[in-house]
């Protein structure tokens, strides 16, 4: 158990792991740490962003938009947006959209809680993943160059230029057809066009090599027809979107002013509420509300700017691998009949929506049997299967973080497997901040060599031992052993040995 899973040192990050009983792994300080320093950046693995919001994030890059919706899409799934054409040929070409996408675009018509529904995507997102590093680890046959951007869920600003230049290569390329083609060669450069462009960069047809030839003139002039009436048609799209937005914008404002508090206010209140970004089924379950409860450091982007953000010092520069995530803990072991119970119409719907998809039900088998450490014949799949689900989903509740807008709603969820690893406690000395893909631990306090760095899934200001306790235990399911715990415990103890020995003597 004392195994280094993430080698912190490598990339002189002051941390190390180490393993109690009762608290299992947790992360050590290796040199002392000022208060208000970055610990260590860590990347996202693998996410599950809720249906209804899917246009407001790039599915890649994890950018929000929070002023309007994303444009660039997968037209055969519409689950998956993206920021940029640069993160959707990321998509495409090293997470291995095209896999899940017909699983996704299922997914989203099955009627469950958003809670199971986003750990089953993170699921399905995850298998994906697992294909690609396979993929990476057969061109490289070498496991030692798994730790390489490729495997990171979110292109490295490397990666988009590379895409970038390819992207215009493209562009040169389809210019160069249209100029053969067309015998006036007089087309304008700066007027690419956008269609063309789709149409080599779209969904499951990526092929640049592979370019359709210029039709005749008739042609010609029956797809400029047919591009005006999309562009209409977009333009009639974007049009009714905005208007939606602002009528939205509008009512939200009329709330605010009805409670007479205006934006500012609300943003201060919740910067203060919610200091930490862990998070909870109940977050999913009710992202629709304003909540009460949750952890959120908001971070505007003047503060992303800043050198405090940047993702290289104090970096660890992969996201970790699938077994990474498998690795964490899960509490499925203490799980009752009736939560399996609860699960079983998800599991019905999984087992025969991952069987559309053969790679990704070969991964399945592949992984399952990996986990039991048995040939695929002795495996019943079908029981398997619902196990592998249901702790998987119990892994999810322990460890994944909530994404976040800027109006403190519920997106989604993600983990990053080495953070996995910080530890609760109700006097913490680091706090997380999340942004796009990365998660930020800085120290709150100063910290010693060989002290526990460990931070506050939830609230603790001012709330009782009994209720943090409740809190911790409903939602993460485990008894706090956090120093304040143990300190406050023993505190009620003796004294409750005091009475009973004054009780005796009198
Ligand atoms: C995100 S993981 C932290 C790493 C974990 N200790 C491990 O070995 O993988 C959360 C789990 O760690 C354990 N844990 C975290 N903080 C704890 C605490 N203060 N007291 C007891 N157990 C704790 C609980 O089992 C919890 O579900």
């Amino acid at each position: 158990m004392n195994e280094q899973l993430v080698d912190f040192i490598k990339y002189s990050i002051p941390l190390k792991i180490e393993y109690t009983e009762n608290k299992g792994r947790y992360v050590v300080a290796t040199q002392d740490i000022k208060k208000d320093t970055k610990i260590v950046a860590i990347k996202g693995y693998s996410t599950g962003i809720i249906d209804s919001f899917k246009k407001k994030i790039c599915s890649v890059c994890l950018s929000i938009n929070n002023e309007g919706f994303y444009d660039i899409s997968c037209k055969s799934c519409n689950i998956a947006y993206y920021c940029s054409k640069a993160c959707q040929m990321y998509s495409q070409r090293k997470l291995n959209h095209e896999l899940i996408c017909s699983l996704l675009r299922k997914l989203a018509t099955f009627k469950s809680d958003i809670h199971s529904k986003s750990i089953m995507k993170l699921l399905i997102n995850s298998l994906s993943l697992k294909k690609s590093e396979e993929e990476y680890m057969r061109l490289n046959s070498s496991n030692d160059n798994i730790i390489n951007n490729w495997l990171s869920t979110v292109p490295l600003p490397s990666d988009i230029e590379e895409y970038e230049k390819e992207l215009e290569e493209l562009k040169l390329k389809v210019i160069d057809n249209n100029c053969e083609k067309n015998n006036d060669n007089n087309i304008d450069k700066n007027h690419i066009d956008e269609e063309e462009l789709n149409k080599n960069t779209g969904e499951n047809k990526l092929n640049i090599d592979n370019q359709e030839s210029i039709s005749s003139s008739e042609d010609e002039e029956k797809k400029k027809k047919d591009k005006k009436k999309k562009k209409h048609k977009k333009k009639d799209k974007e049009e009714k979107e905005m208007k939606k937005h602002k009528k939205d914008k509008k009512k939200e404002k009329e709330k605010i002013n009805d409670n007479v508090i205006n934006e500012n206010e609300i943003n201060k209140k919740e910067k203060s509420k919610h200091k930490h970004s862990k998070h909870h089924k109940k977050d999913i379950e009710t992202n629709e509300e304003e909540k009460e409860d949750k952890n959120i450091d908001i971070i505007n982007e003047k503060d992303v700017n800043s050198e405090k953000y940047d993702t290289i010092t104090n970096t660890i520069p992969y996201s970790g691998t699938y077994n990474d995530m498998m690795n964490l803990q899960s509490h499925f072991e203490e799980w009752t009949d009736d939560m399996k119970r609860e699960w079983q119409k998800n599991i019905n719907f999984f087992k025969k929506l991952i069987q559309e998809s053969k790679e990704i039900y070969k991964c399945m088998e592949d992984v399952i049997q990996e986990s039991k450490n048995n040939s695929i014949e002795d495996i019943n799949m079908d029981t398997e299967v619902a196990n592998y689900l249901m702790h998987f989903a119990s892994l999810v509740e322990s460890n994944s973080f909530g994404i976040w807008n800027n109006k403190g709603k519920c997106i989604g969820r993600i983990i990053y497997p080495f953070a996995s690893y910080f530890n609760h406690s109700c006097r913490n000395n680091c706090y997380p901040v999340q942004y796009k893909n990365h998660i930020y631990f800085f120290a709150s306090k100063d910290i010693k060599k060989g002290d526990e760095v460990n931070f506050s899934y939830i609230d603790t200001a001012g709330v009782s031992l009994k209720e943090r306790q409740a809190h911790l235990l409903a939602d993460y399911y485990f008894k706090c052993q956090c120093e304040l715990c143990c300190e406050e415990e023993n505190e009620i103890i003796s004294s409750l040995n005091n009475k009973k020995k004054k009780k005796k003597a009198k």
